[in-house]
C-alpha cells in the first residue's frame, strides 16, 4: 500500500499549489456525487488528493456538503491520511483570529446530516473517543509551526448545524462547556473518516471570536473572509510541508485508525444485506472481503 495524503479544503481554500501532474478527477460513489471533482497529483514524491469541501465557488452549505460521498471518494482514490483545513470561531481570548488550532476533540451538535456509512443491513460501531489521529495531528502541528503562524496544540471543536452563526447565549454556553473553537463542518466528517479507516487531523484557522466576546460583537462574514484571505498562504505552506513529514512509504497507523473496523461490525454475516454491502465496497472492503 502507498501513502496518499488527502486535503479537505474549507471555506476560502479552493485549491492547493505546486502539484505535479495535477488533474481534476470526477469520482463516482454509491453515496452520490462528492462536493466537486478531486485534484490529484504528487508533491515531493507523495501522492496527493485535494477536495474543496464546499465545491469550487462555494456551492454547498455546511448542511448539504455530501460528507459520505466525499469520504468514500477519497477512500476509493486511495487516501490514507486526510488533513482538514477549516475556518473557525474562537471561544478563547488567547486563541485569536489568524491563529491555528490543531483540534483533538469534538462536541457534535449537528442534527440534519447522515452520520454513518453503516445502518440497517450492516450495523457497525467504531470508537471516536480519540476522534483524530494523534500521529497525523502531531505532524500537522510541526508543519504549522514551520510556517511561523501561532499554533495551539489541542482544542475542542464544537460542530454546529448552521448556517446561521450562534446567538450570544449559545456562544457563552459552548464556552462554559469547555469548547475552544466552533465550526459547522468537521462533524460528521471526522466520524466518517474513522469509519473509512482514514487517519484524520483537523487544522482550525481562527477567523473570529464568535459572538461571546464583549469587545468583538457579532460574527461578521466580511471580517472572516478578510482573515481567511490573509491566512491562505499559511494554510498552503502547512499543506506543502506535509509530504516531507509523512513520506510516501505507508506504515500502519500507530493510533489504529487504519484498523478501526476490526471488531466494529455487529451484524451477523448471514444477516447482512448484500445491497448495503455493495455500497460499502470502498469504505469497509478490507474487513468485508475478509
Ligand atoms: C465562512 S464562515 C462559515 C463557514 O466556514 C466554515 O467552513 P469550513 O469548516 O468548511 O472552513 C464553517 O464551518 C462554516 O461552514
Ligand atoms: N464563529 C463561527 N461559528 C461557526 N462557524 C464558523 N466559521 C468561522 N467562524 C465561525
Amino acid at each position: 500500500m502507498e501513502r496518499m495524503i488527502g486535503v479537505m479544503g474549507g471555506s476560502g481554500v479552493y485549491e492547493i499549489d505546486g502539484l505535479e501532474n495535477a488533474t481534476w478527477q470526477k469520482i463516482e460513489t454509491p453515496w452520490g456525487d462528492p462536493s466537486d471533482e478531486i485534484l490529484t497529483g504528487t508533491l515531493d514524491g507523495v501522492k496527493m488528493a485535494f477536495l474543496p469541501r464546499h465545491g469550487r465557488g462555494h456551492i454547498h452549505s455546511p448542511t448539504t456538503v455530501p460528507y459520505r460521498a466525499n469520504i468514500d471518494a477519497l477512500k476509493r482514490l486511495g487516501v490514507t491520511d486526510l488533513l482538514s483545513v477549516s475556518a473557525c470561531g474562537s471561544f478563547r481570548e488567547e486563541m485569536a483570529p489568524g491563529d491555528f488550532v490543531i483540534v483533538d476533540q469534538f462536541i457534535d451538535r449537528t442534527f440534519a446530516r447522515e452520520k454513518s456509512f453503516f445502518g440497517t443491513g450492516c450495523v457497525a460501531h467504531v470508537s471516536v473517543a480519540h476522534p483524530v489521529c494523534e500521529r497525523l495531528s502531531g505532524l500537522a502541528y510541526e508543519a504549522a509551526r514551520a510556517t511561523g503562524v501561532t499554533v495551539h496544540k489541542g482544542g475542542t471543536y464544537l460542530a454546529m448545524e448552521g448556517p446561521q452563526f450562534s446567538s450570544i447565549a449559545e456562544s457563552k454556553m459552548y464556552r462554559a462547556w469547555g469548547c475552544d473553537v466552533i465550526g459547522m463542518t468537521n462533524m460528521p466528517e471526522a466520524k466518517l473518516a474513522r469509519e473509512a479507516e482514514i487517519c484524520y487531523a483537523s487544522v482550525a484557522m481562527i477567523t473570529d471570536f464568535d459572538s461571546w466576546h464583549p469587545e468583538h460583537g457579532a460574527v461578521d462574514i466580511n471580517a472572516i473572509i478578510a482573515t481567511l484571505g490573509a491566512n491562505s498562504d499559511n494554510a498552503k505552506s502547512l499543506v506543502a510541508a506535509m509530504p516531507q513529514l509523512l513520506t510516501s512509504a505507508y506504515t500502519s497507523c500507530s493510533h489504529g485508525c487504519d484498523r478501526a473496523l476490526d471488531y466494529a461490525i455487529m451484524t451477523a454475516p448471514d444477516k447482512r444485506d448484500t445491497t448495503v454491502l455493495a455500497k460499502l465496497d470502498a469504505v469497509a472492503g478490507r474487513v468485508l472481503k475478509g
